[in-house]
């Protein structure tokens, strides 16, 4: 793109950089159009992008053959996971008609399986080996091992029988014989409960019983209300994406469809080599060129008809069989356009490609629609083309006419090649930018609270938890869930289980008053100032909401630094902070003054009016103004130089980070542990006496602290730093916020690691009616660890009783 972008004349840069309105988009589009389409270096570009010839992700037979070859080997060396490798790259890339390729392939890849143990995942592929090839004896016979080897005894034997009628061999036929035999033998009565293929989709365990309106708000276009009071911890919305991709990043290790990682016997896609999909269903739901993997099975004469029966349950099973494929099921494939051997899906950045998804969705909506009562889903969604960065209405505009060359390529005339088709493009791309939603799933890592770290200085090593780490997989666009307005202090929370959009109420909500979500900055985690640049600069709008227009004792104190005096509370701003906050300040000087620095701390409640106290606390003078000046303390006015207090704590913030990372260090003898701990010790002294006591990164160094005693084993002062960063959490969020919910669960494993099961039950109940409110009924399903904490409590708690 960089190439094309250079060859672009000043002039029409000059013209779409200062391009605000549609009618201007429109000249623009329709401008380098022109230009491109009398360019040759245009049509190259495309022609590597869209010509099949030169695509590099069509399947191919030689290279399918060549490594099975190469599997084979492997699995003949007894390389069993290098094997396994081989045949699902193979499978990628083998045309799907070639059933008898595929199949063996699949039965190869179900022997890898087995050697390696993954019983449940061999039998899904020899089930897929017979629904490709039902008269392939040797997939019947895998199948028949794998079942009995998994007490599936009656499958096993009618498998066993299947493959003794079909197999040719008379040498084959008795080893089959007598294995039958064996198995006849060791037959146990025992239920087999037949694997969904499908585990993760749409699994909507609970519903939203809310009726939600889209409103008209005063400052931030619509906005979604409730027509009734909502109560806290409520499932307010639930929503499967209008169209969805997965980032570049994940493609080997996610599931294209379903987001969810993928398990070892992966299923390619039916026409080309990109996609990968966790199960037959999510491929079938993706959708690809050729759909029809169902064989037209003839019996033989000599098949019994019982086991004719059986043979059809099986290649008909629903999981084999999803029928998501059905067009008159109403899903719309979203691969289906980008398959078939073509370069552009792969190669374009993930936006344009999710961009491309809902263009071509809409057309299949509205073809479908057409001649029927059921009119198609319009989505309006904003966008802030105008408000666009020059760099960025450039690019557009040239991704955008590249794409509409592609799609018309691979999707046909129906998306004509024109300078309007060109402009919706740039449209829709400005409506991603400013609309879709990052899924993130969460990830447990042992980064934090690492069992294996901790050696054998752990007494207790089962009572720790892992740390959670938030993996964002991939953009989406909702319908509903893009008309929430931000709020820097959201009601309602979202996650995402597979791709399926849940928001819950982390309050109670009125009826009508706005139900807003975070667009990432919240109170609390960032200043005034960052939320706004950050909001600013990737949706190009200011920030509106009541968090921002009140004034927070989080916002004062965030980065503030402390003042000189001893008996002093007061916090010392820089500049940038007071311009932001200034406006703010105003909104307190009518308050009386009768409170004393005392009443300020601990500050349990920061409701508005307690935030109001509080900040009149820290001004405490009437003549506010006075003391609104960058290095002066807001509370008695003493100067503090800002510039090189900076540059002290940043120094502690460094020194202290180099004596951590030298405490955990494998090499490090406990003695020179122990003086890199008080000078770690020292540098968290200077930070205290620079940063006021409710700054963040005084928070981030006990946190960093704590887990570093932790992972000496010293538990016992491990638990006053964990303490002591949740109480500045606690101060910058409010005490129910999810972020002092995982806290509390560092505290509560820190607490049973030093047997004190009182507190740590107290801290457990704590936190879950924290994740209860944020996530509800999914808490234990998207963290199991709650559950391993809880047990952990009680398990101590009896022990303690027995004693
Ligand atoms: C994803 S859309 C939300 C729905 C949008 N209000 C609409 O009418 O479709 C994001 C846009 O809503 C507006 N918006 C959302 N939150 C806002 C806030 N806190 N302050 C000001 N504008 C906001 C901005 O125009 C932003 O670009």
């Amino acid at each position: 793109m960089e190439r094309l972008k250079h060859e672009v004349p000043p002039t029409l840069i000059a013209k779409i950089s200062s391009a605000t309105t549609e009618q201007d988009l429109l000249c623009t589009s329709s401008a380098l159009l022109d230009f491109f389409l009398s360019h040759p270096l245009f049509h190259s570009v495309v022609r590597e992008l869209a010509d099949p010839q030169f695509a590099l992700c069509a399947k191919n037979r030689a290279s399918a053959l060549d490594l099975k070859r190469k599997a084979n080997e492997s699995f003949s060396d007894g390389q069993f996971h290098k094997a396994l490798n081989l045949y699902s790259q193979a499978l990628r890339v083998a045309p799907m008609d070639d059933r008898d390729l595929v199949a063996t392939l699949y039965v190869n890849r179900a022997s890898s399986l087995f050697k390696m143990g993954f019983f449940t995942e061999c039998r899904r592929d020899c089930d897929r080996a017979v629904v490709l090839s039902p008269s392939y004896a040797k997939a019947w016979y895998r199948r028949a091992k794998v079942n009995a080897y998994l007490k599936s005894h009656d499958d096993a034997i009618s498998d066993m029988n299947v493959a003794l009628n079909l197999e040719p061999s008379v040498g084959l036929k008795r080893q089959i014989r007598e294995e039958l035999e064996l198995i006849v033998n060791n037959r146990q009565t025992c239920s087999y409960l037949r694997e969904a293929c499908h585990r993760s989709v749409g699994i909507l365990d609970e519903s939203p019983k809310i009726k939600l309106q889209c409103v008209s708000t005063p400052d931030k276009g619509r906005g979604m209300v409730s027509i009734g009071d909502i109560s806290d911890g409520s499932l307010v919305h639930s929503e499967e994406p209008y169209a969805v991709i997965l980032s570049k990043h994940y493609r080997e290790t996610h599931c294209h469809f379903c987001m969810n990682e993928l398990p070892v016997d992966t299923v390619p896609c039916s026409s080309c080599s990109v996609p990968l999909y966790c199960s037959q269903w999510c491929q079938e739901r993706a959708g690809g060129v050729g759909e029809n993997l169902l064989s037209d099975y003839s019996f033989h004469e000599m098949m019994p008809t019982d086991l004719q029966r059986y043979i059809l349950s099986i290649i008909l099973a629903p999981d084999s069989r999803s029928g998501a494929a059905n067009p008159d099921s109403g899903w719309i494939a979203e691969h289906k356009h980008e398959c078939g051997g073509v370069n552009w899906p792969a190669v374009l950045p993930s936006e344009i490609i999710l961009a491309a998804r809902m263009i071509v969705k809409s057309i299949e909506q509205r073809k479908r629609s057409e001649g029927t009562a059921k009119s198609a889903e319009t989505l309006e969604l904003v966008h802030n083309f105008g408000k666009l960065p020059c760099e960025s209405k450039l690019d557009f505009h040239i991704y955008s006419i590249v794409l509409t060359r592609c799609l018309q390529q691979s999707y046909g005339a129906e998306f004509p090649f024109t300078g309007a088709s060109v402009s919706q493009l740039v449209i829709t791309l400005s409506q991603v930018k400013l609309n879709s939603m990052a899924i993130v799933h969460m990830k447990s890592t042992d980064a934090f609270w690492s069992v294996e770290q901790l050696g054998n200085l752990l007494h207790n090593k089962d009572n720790l938890t892992n740390n959670v780490e938030q993996v964002r997989l991939g953009q989406a666009i909702y319908s509903t869930g893009s008309l929430f307005n931000h709020s820097c202090r959201p009601n309602v929370h979202t996650y995402f289980l597979s791709r399926t959009l849940y928001v819950r109420s982390t309050e109670f909500v009125q009826a009508g008053f706005p139900l807003e979500l975070s667009y990432g900055p919240q109170i609390g985690q960032w200043s005034h100032e960052e939320r706004q640049q950050l909001l600013e600069d990737q949706y190009s709008f200011k920030c509106n909401c009541s968090g921002c227009a009140q004034l927070n004792v989080s916002d004062i104190v965030i980065s503030s630094f402390s003042c000189s005096e001893p008996n002093c509370f007061g916090s010392v701003l820089d500049d940038s902070v007071l311009k932001l906050e200034k406006m703010n300040f105003n909104c307190v000087q009518q308050i009386p003054t009768n409170f004393s620095v005392k009443s300020l701390v601990p500050v349990d409640n920061l409701e508005r009016e307690d935030i109001e106290k509080v900040a009149r606390c820290l001004l405490k003078r009437n003549d506010v103004s006075c003391t609104m000046v960058s290095g002066y303390c807001l509370n008695c006015g003493s100067h503090r130089e800002v510039k090189s207090l900076r540059l002290a704590a940043t120094k502690a913030i460094h020194h202290m980070e180099r004596d951590l990372n030298g405490m955990l260090a494998d090499t490090t003898s406990t003695e020179v542990r122990t003086n890199l701990l008080s000078d770690a010790l020292c540098n968290l002294d200077i930070l205290r006496s620079i940063l006021h006591a409710y700054n963040k990164e005084i928070a981030q160094a006990e946190d960093n602290l704590a887990k570093a005693l932790c992972l000496i084993g010293d538990f016992q002062s491990a638990l006053h730093h964990c303490e002591a960063s949740i109480g500045i959490l606690e101060k910058l969020y409010h005490p129910k916020h999810i972020v002092i919910g995982n806290e509390l669960v560092k505290l509560a494993s820190i607490q049973l690691c030093t047997n004190d099961h009182i507190s740590a039950s107290d801290s457990i109940n704590r936190l879950s009616v924290i994740f209860r409110l944020y996530y509800g009924s999914h808490a234990t399903r998207m963290f199991p660890y709650l559950d391993s904490v809880k047990k952990d409590a009680a398990k101590l708690a009896l022990e303690k009783c027995a004693l």
